[in-house]
């Protein structure tokens, strides 16, 4: 057999986990890591066998390790990340999938990445049960933007809270005095019109919206922060990474954009008629500014609407990345959103397949059922025709949790290459 050529390796003191180790070898793609000083198990990755060793002897075998990739080694660009961190014009990038399977390790991890490479990034995320805290193992919470300690270059966070947006958004649309959708509707001078409007659902919309207008309004409220980032002030960022919610709730968010644009066209339009014959009677009893004010609301939140759905579509400025794990489930929800995904026009380049157990020359019986399981799943991806255009990347499933900068630069080096 010839001999594996080690192609990368990193290493990193964490104060929690202890001393980290990783290479790569170019023949059999394993990764070995894990190293706790001053004595720890890593896999020797010449041989994919685990050897104690100690840590003096890691720094040296990584030292080497780092000179061979310096001289011999060709970077494998198998996340095409080159690609994705040249030119200094700004780039959006969404990260969604099923539940649980490392959105947000892969999205705080490309963050980090790319700070790390020289772009001041901002990473937000829309999930509603955030995790980005935990990721980052720093308080985030708050709704307002929070520099991350660790990149070298600016990183900042910011945890959306869909629940203030919709207070926001509920006070907004409230009149003078008034509560609710019907408040609303008589300050829109479309009182008379709430009947026939039912069929428009407006009213469920705004005092019982469906699951995702949460999102739709944060998303909102996202274009209005990256209004705000645009200011001289904050226009230093390049890169904005997106951790999503679960795909159902991503997809109604993605497909909201045009419903309520359509939704709100139709009752911008329905006043428009009616204003001029109301406007006179509107005026006798005061409420002509009202209405005006809540109309421009109302344009305003349509406007932000028809931004949202642009970044979502932009090919040359935002890419969805979809993330998945090897089983049968999460492969089969994977090609469904990227089917979704594509009739909505966003732009979907890369598949994560996160969590794929690293080679071993002594499974057990469970990994090796586990093993066979996982192969089955890349098969399919394989032959599935949504996903087997995708540019696939295959992340491992590391033997820690990955918490804090120096974690997540750790397997964002495995990850983004
Ligand atoms: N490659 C991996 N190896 C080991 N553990 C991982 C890996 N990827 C993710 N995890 C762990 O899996 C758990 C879930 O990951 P994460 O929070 O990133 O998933 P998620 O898809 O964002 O979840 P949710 O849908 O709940 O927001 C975390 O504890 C994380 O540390």
């Amino acid at each position: 057999m010839a001999p594996a050529t080690i192609i990368s390796s990193s290493s990193f003191l964490s104060p929690s986990l202890g001393y980290l180790f990783s290479a790569t070898n170019s023949r059999t793609g394993s990764v070995g890591f894990l190293a706790s000083a001053p004595k720890f198990h890593a896999p020797n990755p010449l041989t994919a066998t685990t050897t104690s060793i100690s840590l003096s002897t890691v720094r040296k075998t990584s030292r080497r390790l780092l000179q061979v990739r310096s001289v011999a080694a060709p970077v494998e660009d198998v996340a095409g990340f080159n690609d994705m961190v040249s030119g200094t014009q700004r780039k959006y990038y969404m990260l969604g999938g099923k539940g649980g399977v490392g959105k947000t390790s892969c999205a705080a991890s490309l963050a980090v990445k790319f700070a790390n490479s020289g772009h001041p990034t901002l990473v937000v995320s829309t999930d509603p049960a955030h995790s980005l805290s935990d990721s980052f193992a720093q308080d985030l919470t708050g709704g307002t933007l929070v520099q991350v300690e660790g990149p070298d270059c600016p990183l900042f966070a910011l945890e959306l809270n869909p629940e203030k947006a919709r207070e926001e958004f509920r006070t907004a649309s409230q009149q003078n005095g008034g509560t609710g959708v019907k408040d609303f509707m008589e300050g829109m001078g479309l009182g008379m019109l709430v009947d026939q409007l039912g069929e428009l659902k407006l009213g469920e919309l705004l005092d019982t919206p469906p699951p995702g207008l949460d999102e739709a309004i944060a998303i909102s409220k996202v274009r209005v922060v990256i209004q705000f980032l645009e200011s001289e002030e904050y226009n230093m960022f390049t890169r904005i990474v997106f951790d999503t919610a679960p795909t159902g709730h991503t997809l109604r968010l993605l497909s909201l954009p045009d419903f309520l644009d359509a939704s709100i066209g139709k009752i911008l339009k329905l006043r428009q008629k009616i204003s001029s014959a109301t406007s006179a009677i509107k005026s006798v009893f005061g409420q002509e500014e009202n209405r005006q004010d809540a109309a421009d609301k109302l344009e305003k939140l349509r406007e932000r609407m028809i931004k949202v759905r642009e970044l979502f579509r932009d090919v040359d400025s935002t890419e969805f990345v979809i993330v998945t794990i090897p089983t049968v489930m999460a492969v089969s929800e994977a090609s469904r959103l990227r089917s979704s995904l594509e009739k909505e026009n966003v732009p979907v380049k890369r598949l994560i397949v996160n969590q794929i157990l690293p080679p071993s020359v002594s499974d057990c019986k469970f990994c090796a059922m586990k093993r066979k399981d996982q192969m089955r799943a890349l098969d399919m991806i394989q032959d599935d025709q949504e996903l087997s255009t995708l540019r696939l990347i295959k992340a491992p499933l590391v033997d820690v949790e990955i918490r804090g900068v120096p974690a997540l630069k750790f397997i964002g080096d495995i990850i983004w290459k």
